[in-house]
């Protein structure tokens, strides 16, 4: 459990973060959003103490952060950051191997976890760990980023706009990767993004900053539902609220009996994708499919229903 705490900090009497409380569960993933300078990247950075508090406390798991050293803390706590911060003249092998090397692993266990990161991260450890990072597309220097930031199992995982930079369909399967990434190893995550559908897609919770405030702290449902203030609202976009609520369920949520022809959706589709695929298609049903087999149809009926506002 991360628990921020009043936190505070000023660059020469300018608040940048202003009197922030917020309580991260463990294994969660708490992504923080808001618009540029609002002071997301500064409180993210107060939890590794690259940034020191001017006032405050940052607890973990009960522990004060004062209390302990930075490096020991940068150890345990995963960062990845946008543009992965790659070291361009190291492989990626080296590159994953980094914290291992720091906590002073033998190479045989170091090589081993090496290769079963990259080959979570689908990059083929015989083809890939004795690259350097120039010879890799950008989407997979963003993966060998994030297999650096886990190379040491940490509780722990921020990663600042790591994303930002991806074509849609690369960050897209980045984003499938750490959720499940995240469900295997449990580790608790707060992303910074400016994005709010990817906070929306992502967050457990979702912190919305505005000018070092902390306007809301809360799950996406009820953002979406019960923005805090107008400025909130906004940046949900009022005139998507119908299809962000709609992308936080599962077809397989929402099966209801009956039968009805024509090209089916899977299970595992968003409402949202189903949505869309009624309305292209002209249809007022879709047959579902798991595991091969048709298992009822999602309606246009009830997807209207659940996109109305929430009572
Ligand atoms: N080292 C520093 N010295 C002085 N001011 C700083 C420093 N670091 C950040 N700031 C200021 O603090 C404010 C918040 O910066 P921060 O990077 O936390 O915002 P952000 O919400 O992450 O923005 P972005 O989305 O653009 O990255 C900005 O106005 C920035 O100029």
């Amino acid at each position: 459990m991360i628990e921020i705490d009043d936190i505070t900090k000023a660059y020469e009497g300018t608040v940048v973060v202003d009197h922030v409380s917020l309580t991260i569960e463990p294994r969660s993933i708490c992504v923080i959003v808001g618009t540029s300078g609002s002071g997301k990247t500064t409180l993210m950075r107060m939890i590794n103490k690259l940034v020191e508090p001017t006032s405050g406390h940052i607890r973990i798991d009960g522990q004060d952060i004062a209390e302990i050293p930075a490096y020991e803390l940068r150890r345990r706590i995963g960062y990845a950051i946008q543009g992965h911060g790659l070291f361009p003249h190291r492989t990626v092998g080296q590159n994953v191997a980094t914290v291992p090397k720091l906590l002073g692993w033998d190479k045989k266990k170091t090589a081993d976890r090496v290769d079963e990161l990259l080959s979570l991260f689908q990059l083929d450890p015989a083809e890939f760990r004795n690259r350097l990072p120039h010879e890799l597309s950008g989407g997979q220097q963003q993966r060998v980023g994030v297999a650096r930031a886990l190379a040491a199992g940490p509780n722990i995982l921020l990663m600042d706009e790591p994303y930002g930079a991806l074509d849609p369909v690369i960050r897209a399967k980045a984003q499938e990767d750490l959720l499940s990434i995240q469900r295997k190893f449990g580790t608790t995550v707060v992303l910074v993004t400016h994005d709010m559908e990817e906070a929306i897609h992502l967050g457990d919770k979702i912190a919305v900053m505005d000018k070092g405030k902390l306007l809301q702290f809360a799950k996406p449902e009820e953002i979406i539902a019960h923005p805090a203030t107008p400025f909130v609202a906004e940046l949900i976009g009022t005139s998507e609220r119908p299809f962000r609520l709609l992308s936080l369920a599962k077809v397989a949520d929402h099966i209801e009996a009956g039968e009805v022809g024509g090209e089916p959706i899977e299970a595992s589709a968003s409402l949202r994708d189903a949505y869309a695929e009624l309305l292209w298609s002209g249809r007022p049903a879709l047959p579902v499919r798991r595991d091969g087999s048709i298992v009822g149809q999602v309606t246009l009926a009830r997807l209207s229903q659940l996109a109305a506002r929430p009572q």
